[in-house]
């Protein structure tokens, strides 16, 4: 005698969707080894270091990792929590709530997260989501602005991952959400939030992840989107266009990257007089090395020693209600 179970929510019959939200990646240690590992998977990756492989494999060997990983080891060991990594403990975070806001709807769905470099692999977790039935698989790069180097390299490791598997899931991708009415939205709430509890600055200053901008001429849409962002987060803020200002961070190597740089931004407002600026950093979903060490420390001194009087770094969407309204949507309308 058997018994037959209750048919699931949404049953039986619906396919069984995996959901992977794939962010960059972060050492599994603020350590130089853990960090040169790091860097040697990320920086080897022709996505993102586009130069040709017998030019630029000396450089990394020979100048960057042995030199560059027990700089930034020490940067990460500024801004690392008791839970680990900021990047990965807001992913993984991220992953877990939308699983609670996917829930409720009865959909088949299985919510896991994946790095690009580093751990938790993609492979692991796509073999994971196929072990677990799923066959169909929407991949969602938390990158809200399209870039080669991000998004781009995201679909490249699910081709890679696809190529050595017989029965290949159907796969759907989120290529960006830069214009996304509700990640506009959570934006405009983070900030506006912020400036409930500690006043209003006289410049607000949106600061996206760089790029060179070689890969714009190539045909990489990421400043247009990066431009449209803000165009719509000062919209829905009511801002006056000397209000705010956009620049671009993170600078790496020795080419043309996308200005205006926001170190230099920083710099020149102090020295105009500007007293107090507000930065946001509306390019990363999750607060990370980018935003908790190179705006909220070095930034925030870069603007106080040129004479600035008050720096305020308002943090990234991380578990903000709104932006887990948002994502939610984003995945549900692709169910
Ligand atoms: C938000 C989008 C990002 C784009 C676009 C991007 C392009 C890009 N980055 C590098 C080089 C480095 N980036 C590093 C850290 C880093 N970058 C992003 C996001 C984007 N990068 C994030 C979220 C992080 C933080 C990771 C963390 O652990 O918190 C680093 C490593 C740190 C260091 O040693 O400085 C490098 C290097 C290039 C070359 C590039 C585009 C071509
Ligand atoms: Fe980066
Ligand atoms: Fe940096």
């Amino acid at each position: 005698m058997s018994f037959k179970p209750e048919p699931a929510p949404g049953d039986a019959q619906a396919p069984h969707t995996g959901v992977l939200l794939c962010n960059l990646g972060t050492p599994d240690e603020p350590t130089p080894s853990a960090v040169r590992r790091y860097l040697a998977e990320f920086l080897s990756d022709p996505r993102v270091v586009e130069i040709p492989p017998l030019v630029w494999k000396p450089i990394l060997y020979g100048a960057i990792l042995p030199t560059r990983p027990s700089k930034s080891a020490e940067k990460y060991r500024k801004i690392w929590m008791p839970e680990g990594s900021p990047l990965a403990f807001w992913t993984a975070r991220q992953a877990v709530m939308l699983r609670g806001y996917l829930g409720e709807r009865g959909h088949r769905v299985t919510v896991r997260h994946a790095m690009r470099y580093g751990n938790p692999s993609m492979a692991s977790m796509l073999d994971e989501l196929k072990a677990q039935g799923c066959t169909r698989v929407l991949v969602v790069p938390l990158y809200p602005q399209y870039a080669g180097s991000t998004t781009g390299s995201v679909f490249d490791a699910v081709g890679a991952w696809a190529r050595q598997v017989r029965h290949v899931p159907e796969f759907h991708f989120i290529n960006r959400f830069h214009d996304d009415p509700g990640y506009i939205r959570a934006l405009a709430r983070q900030v506006s939030n912020y400036w409930m509890s500690h006043g209003r600055p006289n410049k607000l200053i949106m600061s996206f992840h760089g790029v060179p901008e070689r890969s714009i001429k190539l045909g990489d849409p990421y400043q247009a989107q990066c431009l449209e962002t803000a165009r719509l987060l000062a919209e829905r803020l009511a801002l006056k266009s000397d209000d705010f200002e956009v620049c671009f961070q993170s600078r790496f190597g020795k080419a043309k990257w996308l200005e205006p740089y926001t170190d230099q931004t920083l710099q020149r407002l102090a020295q105009q007089g500007v007293g107090r600026v507000d930065v946001v950093c509306p390019g990363f979903v999750c607060d990370c090395l980018e935003t908790l060490e190179e705006i909220a420390i070095e930034g925030k001194e870069t603007f106080l020693h040129a004479g600035g009087q008050e720096f305020h770094y308002i943090p990234c969407l991380n578990d903000n209600a709104a932006w887990m309204v948002a994502l939610s949507e984003l995945v549900q309308e692709r169910l």
